[in-house]
């Protein structure tokens, strides 16, 4: 059934065969809606891809809505601010490496940069990536909860075995 927002009513969508849904994000109210993983994911899978509109240096630059412009390479810059469809543009920085759980892997040339699990991802989890310092030179993010990602961290180390356990 629809909600008659189009960003909600991407719920569920599978993508790259993993299950997962928009939704409002754990930073809180201002940092908008943000992308949850409704399955558990192994490092190194690919959960969706981050397109949009290709533009080039002088074209991003003059953009006055740069939130959802990334850089994949010289003279190679998407925009997704009007792909609503596009799950990654909902790909939110918590701003604590240690929570961060995928990386994009930029494809220059190809228009596109995927998103990759960048350790297990537990089912439920809000995905996270580094948007980079100048991202946010100006602005100012929101940072995860120090017991969010203390209980986040908590639930990793039952999953992930650790270095000395693995001999
Ligand atoms: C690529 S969009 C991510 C999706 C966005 N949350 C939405 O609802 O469409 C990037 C924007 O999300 C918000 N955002 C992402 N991480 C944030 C954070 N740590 N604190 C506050 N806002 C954040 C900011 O508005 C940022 O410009």
């Amino acid at each position: 059934m629809s909600s008659g927002d189009p960003a909600t009513d991407l719920q569920s969508t599978n993508v790259a065969g993993v299950e997962m849904e928009v939704r409002p994000s754990l930073l809180g109210e201002d940092a908008g809606k943000g992308l949850f993983v409704l399955q558990a994911v192994p490092a190194g899978q690919v959960l969706c891809e981050y397109r949009g509109k290709l533009l080039c240096t002088a074209e991003a630059m003059r953009l006055e809505d740069k939130s959802y412009l990334m850089r994949v390479g010289p003279q190679e810059y998407i925009d997704a601010r009007e792909d609503i469809e596009v799950l990654a543009r909902f790909i939110n920085d918590c701003r604590n490496p240690a929570v961060h759980n995928v990386r994009f892997e930029k494809r220059p040339g190809e228009g596109r940069a995927l998103v990759v699990a960048a350790r297990p991802i537990r089912a439920g989890e809000e995905l996270f990536v580094d948007y980079g310092k100048w991202y946010w030179a100006s602005l100012r993010p929101n940072r995860i909860s120090v017991k969010q990602a203390a209980e986040i961290l908590k639930a990793l180390e039952e999953i992930e075995p650790q270095a000395d356990e693995q001999e």
